[in-house]
């Protein structure tokens, strides 16, 4: 038997798809010129795994295009090599995660998204989460630790990038409310299934798929044609300048998927609260900035707000920034309360109860100043209220109303529309409608 099972095995290498010819250096680019994860303020190349177009990892993954980037991770298209050569083209995604130990990049989002995987696969909305389909570890060139890989499915764009390819950047509304319904879909998955908040949504975590394989097939085929550009950085590295165009929609057969777990945390039981500041600038929610305490709810607050972004095509908050371009927490509070009124009695009272409440570790402002607080009231520049809950900045409530900001919407259609953000813009959490209860609001139903 033996001999017959190693000619076997012999002839299945043979058949094993092989990797193709090492493609040919792409145009240089000036090495002066900051490419792509050189623009991070804290970048240290020798935290970044030094992938190149060619390279097989382990012994399966072949590199061929950078697709994307953050802040510690780049993100690769790859050939999977373990089909047979028979067998149709299989690219996948490949998140490889910085070094740097002191973050763990990439554990986290690992250990999350295989809760994810796992809680109940039957559930409509786990289709809608993005999460790893293999993962392997790459030992860092210099001893400096390991580099998480996180292997996907291969996606199109974010949300933010495929708008852009519609008329006046603004998606078909049918096409809008069918995204908004199954983006709550996930979250009800997310937040009552799995019991995960987000933490970090915006138009750039959530991605489409490609509306047909051929769009990627025929990306892949020119990128061997036409290579990257890449320049030879000061410690002898070569960067790689990545390419993510994938040209005309060739239909609207697109879904939305969630990403990017990487500050995704569980809240196991119902008294356990994150207290640490989360949310990009204009999605984050009042209980983060006054240092409430936050749960699943506060992913509703944001995409309520996302809901501007993706309907009129910008910000529902419009100046949270101070003169010189930085966040500032008491114009946000300001523009908040003019449009979605003041806060409860509960709320200021929870304010005054927190007020003082010092976070486990003390935290560094992402600011020039890089100051380091141990209280939200410090993090964000308060206090906002005195004590008897009155707001200390009243006149820098903007004139806006609710109801102006939404020019594209008219008649039944607005007042769907307002009843549904109604739902999600409330200061109370605890009021906010779920993502499950919201998936079902008329203005989402397909008339
Ligand atoms: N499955 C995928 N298919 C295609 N492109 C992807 C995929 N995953 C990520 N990308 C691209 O890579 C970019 C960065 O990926 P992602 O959002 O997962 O990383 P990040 O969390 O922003 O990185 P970091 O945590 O290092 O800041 C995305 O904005 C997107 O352009």
């Amino acid at each position: 038997m033996s001999p017959i099972r190693s000619s076997t095995s012999r002839f299945s290498i043979l058949l094993r798809k092989k990797p193709f010819p090492i493609p040919s250096p792409g145009p240089p680019c000036p090495s002066g010129i900051l490419i792509d994860e050189e623009i991070s303020p804290f970048y240290n190349p020798r935290n970044f795994y030094p992938a190149k177009p060619g390279e097989v990892l382990v012994d399966r993954y072949q590199i061929i295009v950078k697709v994307g980037w953050g802040v510690s991770s780049t993100v690769w298209f790859a050939r999977d090599l373990q089909g047979r050569i028979e067998e149709p083209e299989s690219i996948v995604a490949l998140k490889i995660a910085s070094c740097n130990s002191s973050l763990r990049a990439g554990d986290g989002e690992r250990e999350v998204e295989e809760h994810i995987s796992t809680v109940n696969p039957s559930h409509p909305g786990r289709s809608v989460i993005r999460t790893f389909m293999d993962s392997f570890e790459l030992q860092s060139s210099e001893d400096r630790g390991h580099h998480s890989c996180l292997v996907y499915s291969p996606l199109r764009e974010p949300l933010s990038m495929y708008q852009r390819r519609f008329e006046d950047k603004r998606m078909p509304l049918p096409l809008i409310k069918t995204y908004i319904r199954v983006l709550l879909t996930g979250l009800d998955y997310l937040h009552k299934e799995c019991r995960t908040v987000h933490t970090d949504l915006k138009l750039d975590n959530i991605m489409v798929s490609f509306e047909d394989p051929i769009v990627l097939s025929d990306f892949m085929k020119s990128q061997l044609e036409n290579p990257m550009a890449f320049k030879i950085n000061s410690t002898g590295r070569p960067i790689y300048q990545c390419k993510n165009e994938f040209g005309p929609l060739k239909s609207l057969r697109s879904l939305p998927q969630l990403v990017d777990f990487g500050l995704a945390t569980r809240v196991e039981e119902d008294d356990d609260w994150g207290v640490w500041p989360i949310q990009p600038d204009h999605a984050r929610a009042p209980e983060v900035i006054l240092g409430l305490g936050w749960q699943m709810p506060t992913d509703i607050w944001s995409l309520g707000v996302l809901l501007w972004d993706m309907i009129e095509g910008n910000t529902l908050f419009q100046n949270i920034h101070d003169q010189s371009g930085r966040y500032d927490a008491k114009y946000h509070l300001s523009e908040i309360i003019a449009l979605v009124g003041s806060p409860a009695p509960e709320i200021l009272q929870r304010y005054q109860l927190m007020r003082n409440y010092s976070w486990p570790e003390p935290i560094r402002v992402e600011r020039e100043d890089g100051k380091i607080c141990k209280t939200a009231e410090e993090y964000f520049c308060g206090p906002f209220f005195d004590n008897d809950g009155r707001f200390l900045y009243e006149n820098l409530i903007p004139d806006r109303k609710l109801e102006d900001t939404v020019p594209s919407l008219e008649g039944e259609e607005r007042e769907e529309f307002l009843d549904l953000v109604k739902g999600m813009l409330v200061w109370h959490p605890n009021f906010r409608k779920t993502a499950g209860e919201l998936a079902r609001h008329p203005f989402l139903q397909s008339k």
